[in-house]
């Protein structure tokens, strides 16, 4: 029989000598890390072989995640976006007419793709302005163009405050206080738990824990099962209640992280979003806007704010770090 790790270092060894020479560098957003490079050229498109090689923590450089900075119109994916959300793009403030547009080419760490990344959006703004692509002063607002269509970013003094948009239920039928969806499993429960599918552009399932000790028992090396489960994957979040900030009206969680794609991570941005939504359905609309999402690599802050319509716009804000400059040999 093949000895698959053996297997995989020549084919891993082999998609790395393509990227000989690419200068990138490795960054985290409350420990959710990525390996990241500016491509102005659109000349660096990466495929799922090169992902997983760079994103192995072994025979590679390491992280959940690898993002290509490109701008929009070097790239085929960023033109069809482009295209996509043009009027979106042409209505928003934080667009000069004629300026770049950046996209964020985010690949999960297994080499596939997702729509979006709250801690990888961060770290994007931050390689940005750091290496001197765009300027962004405290109080401008920066456009970002996803897979989940267009963000704006705002620098705060905690690091980066981006507009993920509007979150929804993934079942459209669901009624804003229905409590689950899913039923979920894990490694470490005693039995299934009810789940919430939201969406913040990808895919989230929520799971409440009684206390921090459930928290603790779980052993998320092996991916939750979700039944149902979303079409095309989940992320899955499992929160406890934490110590709110009364006297500043700020909610607070404590939450654990199986990403798709990727396996338990330090953080999720996206997911926070999704836990804090999930838990102000459950707690029936207590009129706390502001969650402070813990998790393993830190906090991230989530705030909702009501739109005409009904949806609620979220904003999540937190750090970005630059750990290491590097070319690849
Ligand atoms: N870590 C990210 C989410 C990355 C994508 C996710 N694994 C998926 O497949 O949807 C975040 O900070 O939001």
């Amino acid at each position: 029989m093949t000895d698959p790790v053996a297997a995989s270092q020549p084919h891993h060894q082999q998609a790395l000598d393509a990227l000989t020479g690419l200068r990138a560098v490795k960054a985290h957003a409350t420990g959710n890390d990525f390996v990241m490079f500016v491509d102005p050229d659109g000349q660096r498109p990466l495929n799922p072989e090169q992902v997983s090689a760079l994103c192995d923590r072994h025979l590679g450089i390491g992280g959940d995640g690898a993002i290509r900075a490109v701008p929009a119109d070097q790239d085929a994916d960023g033109r069809e976006l482009l295209s996509r959300w043009e009027s979106e793009i042409a209505d928003s403030p934080a667009h000069e007419p004629g300026e770049r547009i950046w996209f964020m080419d985010y690949h999960n760490g297994d080499g596939s793709i997702a729509e979006m990344c709250g801690n990888g959006v961060r770290a994007f703004a931050h390689l940005l302005v750091t290496q001197g692509w765009v300027e962004l002063e405290q109080g401008e607002e920066l456009l970002i163009l996803t897979r989940a269509g267009v963000r704006t970013m705002r620098k705060v003094p905690e690091g980066y405050a981006v507009g993920m948009g509007v979150w929804s239920f993934i079942d459209p039928e669901l009624a804003r206080t229905e409590a689950s969806d899913a039923l979920v499993m894990a490694a470490g429960l005693e039995d299934p738990r009810p789940g919430l599918s939201i969406s913040l552009g990808n895919p989230h399932t929520v799971v409440a824990l009684p206390d921090d000790r459930a928290l603790e028992q779980l052993d998320l090396a092996q991916a939750p099962t979700v039944d149902p489960a979303p079409g095309n994957g989940t992320n899955v979040e499992f929160v406890v209640p934490s110590e709110p900030l009364v006297d500043q009206g700020i909610g607070a969680v404590r939450m654990r992280v199986h990403e798709r794609g990727v396996g338990e991570t330090m953080s999720c941005g996206s997911g926070a979003c999704a836990a804090a939504a999930a838990v102000r359905v459950w707690a029936a609309g207590d009129g706390v806007d502001t969650w402070d999402v813990g998790v393993p690599g830190g906090v991230v802050r989530v705030s909702f704010l009501a739109r005409p319509d009904g949806a609620e716009n979220v904003e999540l804000s937190g750090p970005a770090e630059i750990v290491a400059h590097l070319t690849l040999a």
